[in-house]
């Protein structure tokens, strides 16, 4: 990757949109950046640009981007981020290929294990096993491809409050990692992109370490929250919810270490850290509020599924899923 002269955030919601504007904003005449992002959403943004507001700001910011819902409208980038939930990438697919050339670079913001997770692994003894659930028949895996992603894990709570209008409920980070855990010339324009633009990036050699670090608390809070409509506060404060929370770290724990991962935060501490995001509603509650189908596979079904193939018990874990499941079937019923 020689320089990036043209970014896409695909799917930009809560946190792409928050990184489109960022971009848009901190990177004016050096690259164009432009969204791909769908419904009254997009309309919001053709409408009055994206509105950011950061943690708390007296005015948001307002970036100016193309916009369009069809990303054969838009050239080869060099660079594509996705803000898609993992549920969504697949059928996204015939999009995302259209904005590949020979060198794009796609960056995939995700909570929740990602469908690469397996490739270049060399800790887990399945290196290149692909992940049936996370992508039925491939077709990521074929046509994307696995040695274009560079894996992103955000630690920035976000929200869109109306189209086109996106929260900010902390000053967040993200941390980038190359899948081989190398230091590669693209992984560092891309952070040294990011960071001009005013975005806090870090690089980690070990991308699965904090992929299963953040989803201690994911596969936790996301659909406790769900099943009981509460902020991530009144969980915490709630002695038989925060006391289930520390089961679901526990096992996610087990899993991460029994596929060879080194979580350096024990479940007191990332339970503490949990305490301190304060009244935030996570993204599936704010998904099942929105009628929205709930973006469970990657981070409660692969809790389970990757505990079934490393030979450990998740038994509660099993039970959430289940339950959330049965949850997202019912308001998706209702929503029509
Ligand atoms: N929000 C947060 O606080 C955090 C989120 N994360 C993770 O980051 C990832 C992104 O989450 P978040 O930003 O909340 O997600 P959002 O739901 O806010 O954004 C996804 C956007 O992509 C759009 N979209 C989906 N499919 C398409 C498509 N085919 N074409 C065009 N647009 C599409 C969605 O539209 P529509 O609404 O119509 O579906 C939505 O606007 C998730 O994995 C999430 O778990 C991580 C940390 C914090
Ligand atoms: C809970 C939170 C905000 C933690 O960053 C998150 O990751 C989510 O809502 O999905």
């Amino acid at each position: 990757m020689a320089s990036i002269k043209t970014i896409c955030i695909y799917g930009a919601g809560a946190l792409g949109g928050a990184i489109a504007a960022k971009l848009a904003l901190g990177l004016r005449e050096q690259v164009t950046v432009s969204v791909v992002a769908r419904g009254g959403h997009l309309e919001g943004i053709r409408t009055h640009g994206m509105r950011v507001w950061e943690a708390g700001a007296a005015s948001p910011l307002v970036a100016r981007v193309t916009a369009t819902d069809d990303a054969a409208e838009l050239p080869p980038q060099d660079l594509v981020i996705t803000g898609l939930k993992g549920h969504q990438l697949g059928a996204a697919v015939p999009g995302l290929a259209k904005l590949l050339h020979a060198g794009t670079r796609v960056v995939m913001v995700l909570n929740g294990i990602p469908w690469w997770y397996f490739h270049r692994d060399e800790q887990s003894g399945h290196a290149e096993r692909q992940i049936e659930e996370l992508d039925p028949n491939g077709d990521l895996w074929r046509s994307i491809g696995p040695e274009r992603v560079i894996g992103c894990v955000a630690y920035q709570g976000a929200e869109v409050v109306n189209p086109g209008e996106i929260r900010l409920s902390n000053n967040g980070h993200f941390v980038l990692g190359e899948p081989s855990g190398e230091a590669t010339g693209d992984i560092e324009t891309i952070a040294a992109l990011l960071k001009q633009a005013g975005i806090n990036i870090s690089i980690s050699p070990r991308i699965r370490d904090e992929i299963w670090s953040k989803l201690m608390g994911n596969a936790a809070f996301n659909p406790i929250s769900a099943l009981t409509r509460a902020l991530m506060s009144d969980i915490m404060s709630n002695p038989a919810l925060s006391a289930m929370v520390g089961q679901v770290m526990n096992e996610v724990k087990a899993v991460a270490e029994s596929l060879g991962s080194r979580l350096a935060i024990s479940v007191e501490e990332r339970l503490e850290r949990s305490r301190q995001i304060g009244p935030v509603r996570t993204s599936m509650l704010q998904d099942l509020l929105a009628g929205k189908a709930l973006e469970i596979t990657p981070l409660v079904g692969m809790v389970v599924a990757l505990g079934r193939l490393a030979g450990v018990a998740t038994p509660t874990s099993s039970t959430i899923l289940a339950l959330v499941t049965q949850l997202d079937r019912e308001n998706l019923r209702v929503a029509g």
